[in-house]
């Protein structure tokens, strides 16, 4: 089984599969097989007889959860589906539900959405006689939620603030107080909530944490990069002890700092986790050379970062254009143009099809600005969401 598991591995992949004990970081840079080493481990780990459900494998959407269901049901049919390959979202809500009485939760609580939660920051502002004008739902929203990202409770808010002396921050914690008031009373609990109560009845009850770490012998994270302090605290509980836990991840890619992400959580693994192992996967498998060699020389000014060198065996055609805009309209209307040209210059020859063009954006209100050149430039498109995370 090894052999067939090994087969179609290149000597890092091999070396980060068949690597199952102990503490192990594994840098996979884009494309280069980071979903193919996750799933061939956790085919090898069932291959040795492991229990499917004591591999715990989180990922951050559930796209890339069942994508991995799928790719270990074929590498091994019937077991496979078994494992727990899950976003920690659902992994907590799991917990929750099943240690409610346990923690003094109603096991048919419901979860907050985004929406729900600035219903009731809402509430709260006019319960508290609070200017809206000046203390906005989002911005109030988001300031809860990153403290639950950092396992803040509001009275942590409250000392940091006035310890700063920060008038917002006092307020807002007043607001957080009160927010967990109106939840407890609904039983309710936010994205958040999920997983810092689960943090908090591992940390609180010593009988849970042993039962799961019994439970979850082998953990393997996806996307380290992009966990927060309070993932990366649940994590640390569950390994803690049998120090099995395997992180993919890439600093490079870490685009998340602005919802909690921390990517010291990467960077300080092997302190961590004093003898780990580390293994960098740095043959790409989707790109030409010019493209890696354009983004090597963008990333290499990255500030703290583990040093690697993406490379491939691809050929090489066609060369990377560096287009300047005078700003983002522009940027949009000239690669519209750009878009209108191939199509026509295709007309001809039949080279171009519209599905040939992708367009990636960093955050989503970006996509406005090409919406608007596409339509005006009657260019059909379809825009990609990331999946959500529940
Ligand atoms: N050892 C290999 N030999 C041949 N092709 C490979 C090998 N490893 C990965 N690939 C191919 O490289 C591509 C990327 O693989 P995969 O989807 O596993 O990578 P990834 O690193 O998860 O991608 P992403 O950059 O989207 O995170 C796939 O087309 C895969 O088939």
């Amino acid at each position: 089984m090894k052999e067939i598991l090994t087969k179609n591995l290149n000597p890092s992949q091999t070396e980060a599969v068949l690597y199952i004990k102990g503490p192990l970081i594994i840098f996979a840079g884009a494309g280069t097989g980071k979903t193919r080493v996750i799933t061939h481990r956790i085919a090898y780990l069932l291959s040795l007889g492991v229990e499917p459900q004591s591999i715990l494998a989180v990922t951050f959407t559930n796209k890339a959860a069942s994508e991995m269901k799928r790719r270990i049901s074929d590498l091994i049919p019937g077991t496979g589906a078994n494992a727990l390959v899950l976003t920690f979202h659902s992994f907590c809500a799991h917990f929750l539900h099943a240690e409610a009485s346990r923690i003094n939760l109603n096991p048919n609580f419901s979860i907050y959405d985004f929406i729900d939660q600035k219903n009731v920051v809402k509430d709260c502002i006019k319960e508290l006689n609070i200017d809206e004008k000046r203390f906005k739902l989002s911005t109030i929203a988001n300031k809860i939620s990153r403290a639950k990202d950092d396992l803040k409770f509001p009275s942590d808010m409250s000392a940091e603030a006035k310890y700063a002396g920060d008038f917002f921050g006092t307020t807002a914690a007043k607001i957080y107080e009160l927010y967990q008031k109106k939840l407890e009373r609904a039983d309710a609990v936010d994205f958040g909530d999920l997983i810092m109560r689960t943090v908090s009845a591992l940390q609180q009850h010593l009988e849970l944490l042993e039962r799961y770490r019994e439970k979850c012998k082998y953990i393997m994270v996806d996307e380290y990069q992009d966990t927060n302090h309070a993932q990366y605290t649940f994590i640390k509980l569950l390994a803690g002890k049998h120090r099995n836990i395997c992180v993919v991840g890439d600093d490079d890619q870490s685009v998340y700092s602005w919802r909690g992400a921390d990517i010291n959580n990467i960077l300080d693994f092997e302190k961590d986790y004093p003898n780990a192992k580390s293994v960098k996967l740095e043959q790409n498998y989707r790109s030409t050379p010019k493209i890696l060699s354009t983004a090597n020389q963008v990333v290499k000014h990255n500030n703290a970062r583990i040093s690697k060198r993406l490379w491939t065996q691809n050929p090489d055609n066609g060369s990377v254009t560096v287009l300047k805009a005078l700003n983002e309209n522009n940027e949009a209307e000239k690669i519209a143009e750009k878009i209108t040209e191939l199509i026509y210059l295709s007309m001809y020859g039949n080279k171009y099809k519209f599905s040939d063009f992708a367009v990636f954006y960093r955050t989503n209100a970006q996509s406005r600005t090409f919406e608007d050149a596409f339509r005006s430039s009657r260019i059909p498109y379809t825009v990609v969401r990331h999946a959500t995370v529940l």
